[in-house]
C-alpha cells in the first residue's frame, strides 16, 4: 500500500447522461480529464455532448477523490485523476475480434501526481478486467516510457508521413471506382459502417469509441472554428457502393505551404485506398498532404511512380496491447505455420506470469500452462504482449536484451510461430 493511499478515495462510475441524477459526477469527470490533457475548458454544452457519448459507449470511470478537500479548490465533484475503461474488439488476425479492456483518459493533477494514483487506478483496473475473463487490455499512450511497468508492449505503429501531391503524383496503376465530396457532418452516420468493415479485415485494427465520429466529422465535444474547416469525402466502387472515406481539413491559409492534415482516412479494401489518395492528389490549390496514421508498410510506396515522394516525418508506437491471460489470447489468435515452443512469462501483477507450452497444429494453437518444463524463451510480460500479434520481431527484443533464449534458435522458432498472415496495423487512437 503506497504512504498516500488513504487520503483520496477511488469511486468507480458508470458515465451517466445528462438527464441522470448523478450527471454532476460525471461532468466533474469530463471538466477535470479535458484539463488533464490542456484543452480549454468546457461549455455546459460540450460536457454534456461528452457525457453522453462516454455513456453510450459504456464506459466505466474512475475519479479520485481527496478526503480532506482544501478550500477555495475546484468543486468537489471535481476528481484529481481521471482514469476510464471500456469494452471493444481486438482484431488480432484472420478477422477474428477479441473483445478487449480499453483503458483511456488518464490524468492526475499535477498538484497529486506521483503518488501512486496512476498505479492504484491501473491495478485495480486490471484485477476487474482479468476477473472479469478478459484476455487482452490495450490503451494508446501519451509517453512510451509510463506504461511498459504495468505489462503493455508496444504492438502497432504508425508511420507519420507527407506526401507531395503536386504535378509529380502518379499511381503506376489507375485505381477503379471514383470519389464524391460529402458534407463531413454526414460521416457521423456514414463511417461506422465503413469502418466496422476495415476493423473485421485488418490485424491489428481496434474497434473505435463514440468520440472518434464526432471528432472526424468536426463535431467534437467542444467544437471550434477550425472544426467547420474539416471536409470530407466518400469513395465508390465500380457498381456505386461506398468502399471508404477520408475527412481532412485544408491547413494553409495565412501560410505558404499549401497541404492538407487527414484526420481520418479509411479504406475496406486496396484499391479504395489507393483511390482515396488518387482523389486527394487531385485537390487544387495544394500541394502536400500530410496523415499521422501511415501504415509502415504502405502500399502507396510501391503504387507510386516516385515513391521518394513520401516523407515519413515521425514513427510513433500506436496500440499498446496487455495480456492479461496468455491461454486465451493466445488460443483466440490464428497461425500460419505448425511447432511448438515453451515460454516463461515474468509478470510483475502476475496475471500472465507462469511457464506456458504453445503447441501448434493445422493453424491452431492448444496451449497449457506447465510451470515445471524448462522454457526455451523467457521474457517480461510486455514482451509477450508487443510479440501477441505478429508486428513484432522477437529475434530483434532478443538483440535487445529484452528476450532469453535458453535453447538456441528459439527466438527464430518464436518469430515462425508468431509470424502473421498479413499486415499489422490500426487506425484507432483512444
Ligand atoms: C492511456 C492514456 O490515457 S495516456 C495519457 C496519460 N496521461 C498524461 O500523459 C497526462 C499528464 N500526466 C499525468 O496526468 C500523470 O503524470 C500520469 C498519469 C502520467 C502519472 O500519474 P501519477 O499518479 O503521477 O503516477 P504514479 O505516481 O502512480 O506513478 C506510477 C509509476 O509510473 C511512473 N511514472 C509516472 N508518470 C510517468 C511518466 N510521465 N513517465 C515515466 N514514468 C512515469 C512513476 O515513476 C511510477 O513508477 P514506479 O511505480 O514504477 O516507481
Amino acid at each position: 500500500m503506497s504512504k498516500h493511499e488513504k487520503d483520496y478515495e477511488l469511486r468507480i462510475f458508470r458515465a451517466a447522461a445528462p438527464t441522470d441524477a448523478d450527471y454532476p459526477q460525471t461532468a466533474g469527470w469530463v471538466q477535470v480529464e479535458n484539463q488533464g490533457f490542456h484543452f480549454p475548458r468546457m461549455t455546459d454544452e460540450a460536457v454534456s455532448r461528452a457525457a453522453i457519448r462516454l455513456e453510450r459507449d459504456d464506459q466505466a470511470l474512475t475519479g479520485a477523490y481527496p478526503v480532506v478537500r482544501r478550500a477555495s479548490s475546484l468543486p468537489a465533484e471535481y476528481p484529481v485523476a481521471t482514469f476510464a475503461s471500456f469494452e471493444k474488439t481486438v482484431n488480432v488476425g484472420s478477422g477474428r475480434l477479441v473483445p478487449a479492456h480499453l483503458i483511456s483518459s488518464v490524468t492526475v493533477r499535477p498538484t497529486h501526481r506521483r503518488k501512486g494514483l496512476l498505479r492504484r487506478m491501473m491495478t485495480d483496473s486490471l484485477t476487474r478486467a482479468h476477473e472479469a475473463g478478459l484476455a487482452l487490455a490495450a490503451l494508446t499512450a501519451s509517453e512510451a516510457t509510463i506504461y511498459r511497468r504495468f505489462g503493455f508492449g508496444p504492438s502497432t505503429w504508425a508511420n507519420n508521413i507527407t506526401v507531395a501531391t503536386d504535378a509529380r503524383f502518379r499511381l503506376l496503376t489507375t485505381p477503379t471506382g471514383s470519389a464524391e465530396w460529402v458534407d463531413a457532418r454526414d460521416l457521423e452516420q456514414l463511417a461506422p459502417a465503413i469502418f466496422a468493415k476495415f476493423h473485421a479485415s485488418q490485424t491489428g485494427s481496434v474497434d473505435r469509441h463514440v468520440g472518434i465520429w464526432g471528432r472526424i466529422s468536426g463535431q467534437p465535444d467542444a467544437p471550434t472554428d477550425d472544426d467547420r474547416a474539416i471536409r470530407a469525402a466518400l469513395h465508390y466502387d465500380t457498381t456505386g457502393e461506398i468502399d471508404g472515406y477520408v475527412s481532412y481539413r485544408f491547413t494553409g491559409h495565412g501560410t505558404d505551404a499549401r497541404s492538407i492534415e487527414v484526420l481520418d482516412l479509411v479504406a475496406i479494401d486496396d484499391n479504395a485506398y489507393l483511390g482515396l489518395w488518387q482523389y486527394l492528389a487531385s485537390i487544387e490549390l495544394c500541394d502536400s498532404v500530410s496523415w499521422r496514421a501511415g501504415r509502415l508498410d504502405n502500399p502507396l510506396s510501391w503504387a507510386l511512380a516516385d515513391p521518394r515522394l513520401i516523407s515519413v516525418t515521425a514513427a510513433e508506437d500506436w496500440v499498446w496491447l496487455r495480456i492479461l491471460d496468455p491461454i486465451a489470447a493466445l488460443e483466440a489468435r490464428p497461425y500460419v505455420s505448425d511447432g511448438e515452443i515453451v515460454l516463461r512469462v515474468i509478470d510483475e501483477l502476475g496475471f500472465a506470469a507462469g511457464t506456458f507450452r504453445i503447441s501448434v497444429t493445422d493453424a491452431t494453437a492448444h496451449v497449457e500452462r506447465e510451470d515445471g518444463a524448462t522454457p526455451d524463451v523467457e521474457m517480461d510480460a510486455w514482451v509477450l504482449s508487443s510479440l501477441y500479434l505478429g508486428g513484432a520481431d522477437p529475434v530483434v527484443l532478443r538483440a535487445a536484451g529484452q528476450l532469453v533464449e535458453h535453447t538456441d534458435g528459439a527466438a527464430v522458432r518464436l518469430r515462425t510461430l508468431l509470424a502473421s498472415n498479413g499486415p499489422v496495423y490500426g487506425i484507432t487512437h483512444f
